[in-house]
């Protein structure tokens, strides 16, 4: 479990991260979305105590960073795949990782055959290419075999076989019962992957909820009906409470569910043809959501 208590980060004048409490819950893959500049890598840097809060906390486990006995093993991470001496092979540098963090060498080959990279254990890291790299990262985040595992962009520079693999890896650690905390930018990876989101924009919380839940409460996500009587079931749905755009026999209706629009249905004596959900897709939901707070936005963009 991950806690952050009104963690907060100043860079000057500018405020990366403001006073963002929340926790992230084992079992789960969480996944963390924003904005370019939004301060997600900044708020994994500070749970991996890489950066220091300017004020609040970031805890692993009800502890900061700096107090844990073993960190590798209570929590592993990935934030920068360019992170290894480029001169050293794949299997020295995972080992003088193990080593410093007092991990069994044995634990190196285990964790390169993990991610593919048994084959070119002996290969210098400078050679190496930038899903090679993410594989590297990855293996050195689970080395110490830790319950909380932080991903910064884990798929970037993946071939679809290896953004599979992430997706099912991620979802294999929090099967485990692991906390797995994840950001990414492409969300329909996103939506294939996490169970819970987390979205902030310039530094604060937008949303903390399921996935589900994100996609429920976007304005694109409506149910749509096919009815002879058209005008009657609208009207009676409008004085629900819920919108109603009406086209022919089609109406599309937000602000309802499907069971809500059954009964009005039964009770007004209109009879249905047809009763189906439109399910928003994240990036939907997620345009939405972020609208107010893109900092480095495209021109003419729309929710
Ligand atoms: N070392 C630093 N010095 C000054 N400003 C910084 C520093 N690190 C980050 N920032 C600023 O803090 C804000 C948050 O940056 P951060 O890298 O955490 O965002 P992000 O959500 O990870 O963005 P991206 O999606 O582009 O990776 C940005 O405005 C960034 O310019």
């Amino acid at each position: 479990m991950i806690t952050l208590d009104r963690l907060t980060k100043r860079y000057g004048d500018k405020t990366a991260v403001s006073d963002l409490s929340f926790a992230i819950r084992p079992g789960k893959v969480t996944g963390f979305l924003g904005p370019n500049g939004a301060g997600k890598s900044t708020t994994m840097r500070m749970i991996v105590g890489l950066d220091a809060p300017t004020s609040g906390r970031a805890l692993v486990g009800g502890r900061r960073y700096a107090e844990l006995r073993h960190p590798m093993r209570e929590v592993g991470a990935l934030l920068d795949a360019r992170a290894g001496h480029p001169g050293r092979s794949a299997y020295q540098h995972l080992l003088g990782l193990a080593r410093s963090n007092g991990i069994p060498a044995s634990r190196v080959a285990e964790v390169l055959d993990i991610v593919g990279l048994g084959e070119v254990a002996k290969k210098r890291i400078g050679s190496f290419s930038l899903g090679m790299g993410q594989r590297l990262g990855i293996a050195g985040a689970l080395l110490g075999d830790p319950k909380v595992l932080l991903f910064d962009e884990p798929v970037n520079g993946l071939d679809p076989d290896g953004v599979r693999w992430v997706r099912e890896l991620m979802r294999s650690l929090a099967a485990e019962g692991r906390t797995v905390f994840v950001s990414s930018h492409l969300m329909s990876e996103m939506q294939e992957t996490a169970d819970h989101l987390l979205v902030i924009g310039r530094g604060r919380i937008i949303a903390d909820a399921p996935i589900e839940d994100v996609i429920a409460g976007s304005s694109l996500t409506a149910v749509r009906v096919r009815t002879p009587e058209p005008g009657l079931l609208g009207r009676a749905l409008e004085r629900a409470g819920m919108s109603v755009e009406a086209a022919g026999e089609e109406l599309i209706v937000v602000g309802g569910t499907m069971e809500q629009i059954g009964d009005a249905a039964f009770e007004n004596r209109v009879r249905v043809h047809e009763l189906s959900m439109r399910k928003a897709s994240l990036e939907q939901a997620y345009m939405e959501l972020t609208a107010a707070s893109v900092e480095y936005g495209s021109p003419n963009r729309k929710a």
